[in-house]
């Protein structure tokens, strides 16, 4: 490692309800991966925000190069070599990569933009982040990986010595993630320190050569290099975590939930499996496999242009979330950036969403009843906020997860589907939502879980449906669903589409690429929520 390139002494940060960061130290080397570890709402981001220029501490020292800093503003940051890549990328889509990279400050010669001089830097540029695209390509078409690789080709020429990321992989498929870990290992060994956020803990053991650890906002230790997962655990949460699985299998009952023959043209065909009370049944699948499409279309958010649904005996017309839900089936949507939440309402207000109907006594809401349940929920899954009262745009990203989890589970359904329900989720409120699916399946619900997390849907499942290619590729039981046995069948269709699986990505990477590319956080999305304010209603 070398010299010091920044340091922090003594912060803190006080929000309205929250002290987000209480006397912390954090120092970064040049030549080092220095990690932010800790729980949702354990003050990572904040730590980033006040690296970044964007919030500014009530008291500590910040020294950079050895001199102490204000950092005012975001300019100033970057002016003192201290580049940040946040979760939301910044570029903008319509412009080419060069453009992109040069936003604000495009070379000229006479007054001309110099475009040979642009194309010319660009290509330099991209190289050192190994990014074979051509300048001239729009954003738009490039995948989230390569705008993020732009961002940071963009951040290093600025001269950055400091480079952040905050949650870099969680968006990123397995062999994304390599690539962006690999990128890390060579900024690192041309002498740029970098400070890492991460939930994904074998992440860390591969590239962190310091681990901070934050708990409520306070600094509680440093662990080093070669940490192992439960050390960094234990710190993080003060526990050991036991079972990571804790699944409790029970006799199944009667079937509550039965798709047949459902089709529709180009996103899956012919569909049909069953669910009965007290089973998890796990929907595993590859990039475009169509698992996110079946959920949704069995929610009604989508249509279909065949087949049937059937929800605890009644069949809800297709298209109809509102029968639906009526019919006893609620659907977690993948989360993407408070997706599924009204965020100018409370935690508790949004808690309450889905339960509000089920808590109504001749026509009035039972708000005594509906606390004492929506608070419950809260402390399960540790929502760290100052009160159900906090307006829910005020949490930390993983904690408003929590939310839109802690409601669906609430609501009265006989059927629960999740759509990548641990994403972002810290390790402590990942083993507290698998118990609340046992709590479920005891009680005789039955729960859809898919995932693109492979040892969690093959963990907390009972059957494991493997989509491949829009089509059911196959059912395996809990003893036969190894990874080997679910790979082999996610890629059967595979001579149907020789191009998709001809590369040599790793699987669990195609996995996340499901998961991603059929993330589309737009309308029907906002339908979910608004129907739920009108039943709420
Ligand atoms: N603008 C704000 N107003 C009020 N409270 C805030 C605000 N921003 C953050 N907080 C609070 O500060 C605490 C730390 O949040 P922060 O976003 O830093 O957590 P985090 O460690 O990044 O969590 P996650 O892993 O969920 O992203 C949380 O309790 C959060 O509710």
């Amino acid at each position: 490692m070398g010299p010091e390139l920044l340091r922090v002494e003594g912060i803190t940060k006080r929000f309205t309800g929250a002290l987000a960061l209480s006397d912390v130290d954090f120092d970064l080397r040049s030549g080092e991966v220095h990690v932010l570890l800790g729980e949702n709402g354990a003050g990572k981001s904040t730590l980033v925000k006040v690296l970044a220029g964007a919030h500014s501490p009530d008291t500590g020292r910040i020294v950079v190069d050895g001199r102490e800093v204000r950092l005012g503003s975001p300019q100033q940051a970057a002016k003192l070599g201290i580049a940040v890549i946040h979760q939301e990328l910044t570029l903008v889509p319509d412009l080419s990569v060069a453009e992109n990279l040069f936003l604000g400050r495009m070379p000229r010669r006479f007054g001309f933009v110099d475009r040979a001089l642009v194309r010319r830097r660009a290509r330099e540029m991209l190289e050192r982040v190994g990014l074979p695209v051509d300048p001239g390509t729009p954003v738009r078409e490039l995948g989230i990986a390569q705008q993020q690789m732009v961002e940071i080709a963009r951040a290093l020429d600025t001269d950055a010595k400091v480079l952040v990321l905050d949650e870099p992989t969680a968006v990123l498929t397995e062999t994304e993630t390599d690539r962006l870990l690999e990128i890390m290992a060579e900024l690192r060994d041309e002498g740029v320190g970098l400070v890492f956020i991460t939930h994904h803990l074998e992440e860390i053991r591969r590239i962190a050569d310091r681990i901070t650890v934050l708990r409520d906002g306070e600094s509680v230790g440093v662990l080093p290099a070669g940490s192992s997962v439960d050390e960094m655990v234990r710190m993080m949460v003060g526990r050991t975590i036991s079972e990571q699985y804790p699944r409790r299998a029970r006799e199944p009952g009667e079937v509550l939930l039965s798709v047949s023959g459902l089709t529709r043209s180009g996103a899956f065909s012919d569909i049909s499996f069953e669910v009965r009370a007290g089973e998890v049944l796990g929907i595993a699948g590859l990039v475009g496999s169509g698992r996110t499409e079946v959920a949704r279309a069995v929610f009604g958010v989508d249509h279909y242009d065949s087949g049937e649904v059937v929800v605890a005996g009644s069949r809800p017309r297709a298209g109809d979330v509102r029968a639906v839900m009526r019919a006893g089936l609620g659907l977690v949507p993948e989360d993407r950036k408070g997706q599924g939440l009204v965020l100018t309402s409370s935690v508790g207000e949004n808690l309450g969403l889905v339960t509000m109907r089920a808590a109504t006594k001749g026509g009035f809401v039972d708000r005594k009843a509906q606390r004492v349940r929506t608070s419950a929920m809260a402390g399960r899954l540790r929502v760290k906020t100052s009160g159900l009262d906090q307006p829910v745009r005020e949490l930390s990203g993983g904690n408003q997860q929590k939310v839109v989890i802690g409601k669906w589970l609430l609501a009265d359904v006989r059927v629960l589907v999740l759509d990548e329900p641990t994403r972002g989720v810290d390790v402590g409120a990942k083993v507290e939502i698998y118990e609340l699916v046992n709590e479920l399946t005891d009680a005789g619900h039955a729960v859809v879980l898919i995932s693109s997390d492979l040892p969690e849907v093959i963990g907390m499942s009972d059957r494991v449906l493997v989509m491949s290619a829009g089509r059911v590729a196959g059912e395996l039981t809990a003893a036969e669903a190894t990874q080997d046995a679910v790979m082999a069948l996610a890629v059967s269709a595979g001579a149907a589409e020789p191009g998709r699986w001809s590369h040599t990505e790793g699987f669990s990477d195609k996995w996340r690429e499901a998961e991603r590319d059929t993330a589309r956080p737009s309308a029907p999305e906002e339908t979910v929520a608004d129907t739920t304010w009108e039943q709420a209603r």
